[in-house]
């Protein structure tokens, strides 16, 4: 058997037109376990209403923080690619689960080079429907289809992997080496609460009260909440926050469903006009830095601050193609490699 690496992230619209926005959305928000509602409905919300309003505005957006090479999402996942493929002994492919190279495509790859014993790599430290989950279910999908001959192992949600918590950790800690600040703030995206109460397997642990997330059960196994607030509590631990120096945030809620709270925005509103002067703001459900680092948190998370007082807002970069980052993806997946057996999923 020969084995290979897919790696596969969000992914970002074709370029920053409306009309490449659009189909983006229109792809990404159609998705069960995006917007989980049945599809007749998903497709009023999305069709209706949605794409008739906001792809001008994300494609401002995504105009803002766009590169000459292209999206910083996907430049940045190919460089991480690249880099990971020097570095171990396995073909690795980059996917993405909205918009190209697709995860078909990521997979025929593989196929080409004679891989028939895959590791899927969702670029998430933190497990979510809407990210790790439909990656996973389409993946399979393909696999039944069109690659009957490969079986698939898929790397855990890393949110609390030692490894993966000191490359963090280190990456905040350089860029805030020297910087004066009072709060730094973990901001997560967000998802809505119903979808955290979908993905309790135990159908009863989950309450969203702030104490079921502390309280060890098997359904954290898939909770996204309580991944975040781990990883929040692991980096604190290990830079040796103090108490009440940090906290956590979630990002980017869209509609008007109840989402996991507190929101990032009112969070930062609220320290300005608390009186805070310095604050710095980490995002690690990201690997890579994309719109919701550069252009929601670096833009209008820095804007919220000083238009409510804040004088200083410092953003720490995603581990986009970091050093100490390639090489712990290396030796996971040089390990994954050296093991003998094979483990369908
Ligand atoms: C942890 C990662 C992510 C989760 C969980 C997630 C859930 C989620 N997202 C939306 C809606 C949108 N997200 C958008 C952008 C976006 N989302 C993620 C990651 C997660 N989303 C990333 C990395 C990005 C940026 C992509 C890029 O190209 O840089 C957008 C599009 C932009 C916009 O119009 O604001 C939408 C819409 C929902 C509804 C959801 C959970 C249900
Ligand atoms: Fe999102
Ligand atoms: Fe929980």
């Amino acid at each position: 058997m020969s084995k290979g690496v897919l790696m596969v992230n969000l992914g970002s619209p074709k370029s920053t037109s409306p009309k490449d926005v659009k189909n983006y959305l229109d792809e990404f928000l159609m998705d069960e376990r995006v917007i989980d509602v049945p599809w007749l409905l998903r497709a009023f919300i999305v069709k209706g209403i949605v794409l008739n309003t906001r792809p001008k505005k994300s494609a401002e957006a995504y105009q803002r923080i766009w590169w000459d090479e292209g999206s910083p999402l996907i430049v940045l996942s190919e460089r991480l690619q690249e880099k990971v493929d020097n570095y171990t002994g396995v073909p690795i492919a980059l996917a993405m689960r909205y918009g190209e190279p697709t995860i078909k495509q990521g997979l025929q790859e593989l196929a080409d080079k004679g891989v028939d014993e895959v590791l899927l790599m969702p670029l998430y430290p933190q497990f979510a429907m809407a990210t790790t989950e439909t990656i996973l279910v389409l993946a399979e999908e393909l696999r039944q289809e069109f690659f009957p001959q490969m079986k698939f192992t898929t790397l855990p949600p890393f949110y609390n992997h030692p490894d993966y918590v000191n490359v963090l950790s280190r990456s905040i800690g350089e860029k805030l080496d020297g910087v004066d600040y009072e709060h730094l703030l973990f901001s997560y995206h967000g998802v809505p609460e119903r979808h955290i109460k979908k993905s309790d397997i135990t159908k009863s642990h989950c309450k969203i009260d702030g104490t079921c997330c502390k309280t060890a059960s098997p359904a954290h196994q898939f909770c996204y909440r309580h991944q975040c607030l781990e990883t929040t509590e692991q980096v604190a631990k290990t830079l040796q926050l103090k108490e009440g120096t940090y906290s956590t945030s979630f990002q980017s809620r869209l509609g008007f469903d109840p989402w996991l709270q507190p929101y990032t925005d009112r969070t930062i509103e609220k320290f300005g006009l608390n009186g805070m002067k310095k604050m710095a703001i980490v995002s690690p459900a990201f690997v890579s830095d994309c719109l919701e680092t550069l252009e929601e948190l670096g833009m209008e998370g820095k804007e919220i601050f000083e238009e409510n007082g804040g004088e200083e807002f410092t953003l720490i970069p995603c581990l986009n193609d970091r050093e100490d980052w390639i090489k712990t993806l290396s030796r996971w997946i040089d390990e994954w490699a050296m093991q003998p057996k094979t483990q369908n999923t």
